[in-house]
């Protein structure tokens, strides 16, 4: 069996039981001291590396059938264990009774893990086909004899080790984990088989130009370009609460004075100013949502008021509690009486006179406001629970490359695993946008345009990662321009990671899509997909102002430059006592390596390397794109 198989069949039954094993050796040299149990030993030692396994049995017995039958029938009968290996008396001297004796308490043969011995062995030693051992099950118990030298025995287990786990679960019936491994065995092999081949390429090395015809343009003129094609998209109705991260399309007024009324500012006592400080009778209270209607203050008498409740008529200022002292209370000590005021209060004190906060009739939030928590709290004040918003775009992410495997599938040779598509469908979800998975083409003309023409039936941007540089199988801008007519705005730019970061639009059923054609290295989709990515969905929902937030950051460590300007990965630093941030490079940027990226929250803009300038100082300022608030 290929070892890559055989790893796969092992972690698809991923034994969670522990397998209670027994190992008896069969030797009369053994069992008589004239021997070491080599093999018995290193089986004790193998067997629990090679799957979830405890050794709950050892024993040394003659090459007696009586003696082997004995242990065989108290293992499987009474101890009841999982798995017992029997190691030696399966050749052919007079002696060698071990099968023979395994046979007759046998309930059921398991002639196939025998036949899978058999067969690897003999392509180890032709000797192997003298060896007599066979295998099967009594009760729940699965019994295997192996070989008696050391070595046999091991590469014997080695053979038949994958399919134990399995065979044990079977034998305990969980059918829950049977169909669980059935389940992951037969989408690996839809799914994985047969392997990827290259003649499905159609395109052959010397078509394609050895020099790029794309010039290498800049970041700035990538991202001018990029936001002249966005356009912003349509409006709709929304409940408000559901708005939160759109941008509004309207104008919000407030139907009402904020606050309706003139309110309290803090807990006290509602007085009449001109009463100054003094002795206050205390003629009522009101607390926060009533109405004092039939309450008034008038001078020499106070009300004693909550923060936000509705100050009563006659009264124009608010004295805090803390300001006043209690002089008499009714006879039960429920009731205040009399408090004294102890500053002079001045007019309007502590009271928010209507529409303070907003008055009626204002624009709270202009077209073009992003909601976030702040707007949506504003919205419900004002009682607007309907909006008009830009509809954000629809977006599909697409990977491409015939070495590519869904994560959760078989890592065939050669393949790696796609991780662009997750990496970039959750930068897009974490900016709150909705991601459809467009799949994985493979680098042909064919499933390319399958899997775009699938991508623009459903989004507005597609974008996709690999495929866009100078190889012979990099052929998604050939694939745009000769199936979709698309006009490629730029295939390359002056940066790194990104160099090869591919940008066109096209009409598909007469609507615009734009395709972003991200370079397939790991760190240049993610730094590319900040840069140009997110800004065109930005203006496309309608933000003003769509590029990522640059700010000045200082370097904690010297850095050296690139030939290209470089979107260097960092984690900024905020301390107390300095005005500028520091950042901390991530480590080289090796555009390969998503390790390089990890827990970083800014991209460093350094400039390319020149003779006079190779690298930059410790505490040197240089711009950073933030690319994540953490
Ligand atoms: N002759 C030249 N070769 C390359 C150049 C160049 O200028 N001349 N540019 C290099 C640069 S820079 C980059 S970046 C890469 C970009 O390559 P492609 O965009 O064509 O992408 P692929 O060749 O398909 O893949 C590159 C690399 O990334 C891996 N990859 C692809 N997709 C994924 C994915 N979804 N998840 C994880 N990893 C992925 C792929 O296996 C390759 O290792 O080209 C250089 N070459
Ligand atoms: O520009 Mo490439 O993106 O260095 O890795
Ligand atoms: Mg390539």
């Amino acid at each position: 069996m290929e070892r890559f198989v055989e790893r796969y069949i092992m972690s698809a039954s991923n034994n969670e039981r522990l397998i209670q094993t027994g190992i008896l050796t069969v030797s009369d040299r053994c069992f008589k001291g004239q021997a070491v149990d080599k093999s018995g030993h290193n089986l004790q030692a193998m067997v629990p590396n090679l799957f979830k396994a405890e050794i709950t049995a050892t024993q040394c017995v003659p090459d007696d059938i009586n003696k082997i039958q004995e242990v065989l029938l108290h293992w499987c009968d009474n101890m009841k264990l999982d798995l017992v290996l029997t190691t030696g008396g399966t050749g052919c001297t007079p002696r060698d009774v071990t099968p023979e004796a395994t046979k007759v308490i046998l309930e059921r043969e398991a002639p196939g893990m025998a036949t899978a011995m058999m067969i690897e062995s003999l392509k180890i030693t032709p000797l192997a086909m003298i060896s007599r051992l066979i295998c099967g099950i009594r009760g729940k118990t699965l019994i295997l004899n192996l070989p008696g030298s050391t070595n046999g025995s091991k590469q014997c287990m080695a053979f038949v080790k994958s399919a134990i786990p399995h065979a044990v679960d079977q034998l305990n019936a969980d059918t829950e984990k049977i169909d669980e491994t059935h389940r992951f065995l037969r989408h690996a092999s839809c799914k994985t088989y047969p392997k990827k081949k290259h003649e499905e390429m159609t395109v052959t090395v010397s078509d394609k130009p050895r020099q790029s015809p794309y010039p290498l343009i800049s970041v700035a003129e990538a991202q001018a370009v990029v936001l002249k094609e966005a356009d912003c998209l349509q409006t709709q109705i929304l409940d408000f609460e559901e708005a939160l991260g759109y941008v509004l399309a309207e104008e919000i007024t407030s139907a009402d004075n904020i606050p309706p009324f003139p309110a309290s500012v803090k807990d006290g006592y509602a007085v009449l100013s001109s009463d100054g400080a003094g002795i206050r009778k205390v003629v009522g209270d009101v607390p926060a949502g009533f109405w004092p209607d039939d309450l008034i203050v008038n001078s020499g008498s106070c009300i004693r008021i909550n923060t936000g409740a509705a100050v009563p008529s006659g009264a124009d200022a608010v004295v805090q509690v803390e300001d006043t002292e209690l002089l008499e209370t009714s006879e039960d000590g429920q009731k205040e009486l009399k408090i004294t005021i102890l500053k002079p209060p001045t007019v309007g004190q502590d009271i928010r006179p209507p529409g303070s906060d907003v008055k009626q009739g204002t624009v709270v939030l202009s077209s073009g406001s992003n909601l976030g928590p702040a707007e949506l709290g504003l919205l419900a004040t004002v009682g607007t629970t309907k909006v008009s918003v830009y509809c954000k775009p629809r977006i599909a992410v697409l990977s491409t490359g015939n070495e590519l495997v869904r994560p959760d599938e078989f890592l065939q040779p050669g393949c790696i695993r796609d991780s662009n598509k997750t990496s970039l469908k959750s930068l897009l979800q974490h900016r709150g946008f909705t991601v459809v998975d467009a799949g994985i083409a493979i680098d042909n003309h064919e499933d390319l345009v399958k899997k775009f023409k699938k991508a623009f039936e459903v989004a507005d941007v597609v974008v996709s990662s690999g495929g866009v540089s100078m190889g012979e199988r990099d052929i998604l801008k050939q694939v745009l321009e000769n199936s979709f007519g698309a006009k490629i705005h730029f295939g390359r730019v002056f940066m790194k990671p990104g160099k090869p970061t591919t940008f066109a639009t096209l009409q598909f059923k007469s609507k615009k899509k734009l395709v972003f054609g991200l370079p397939g290295n790991p760190v240049s989709a993610i730094v590319t997909c900040n840069l140009y990515v997110l800004p065109v969905l930005r203006k496309m929902m309608g933000f003003h102002r769509p590029l990522n937030t640059t700010i000045k950051v200082k370097l904690a460590h010297p850095v050296t430059l690139d030939l290209r300007p470089e979107y260097h990965c960092a984690t900024l630093k905020w301390e107390l006592e300095n005005p500028v941030p520091s950042a901390t490079s991530t480590g080289k940027l090796i555009s390969s390596r998503l390790l390089s990226m990890t827990s970083a929250n800014c991209l460093l803009i350094l400039p390319p390397r020149t003779n006079s300038l190779e690298m930059l100082d410790k505490g040197q300022q240089v711009d950073a794109v933030i690319i994540d608030w953490i």
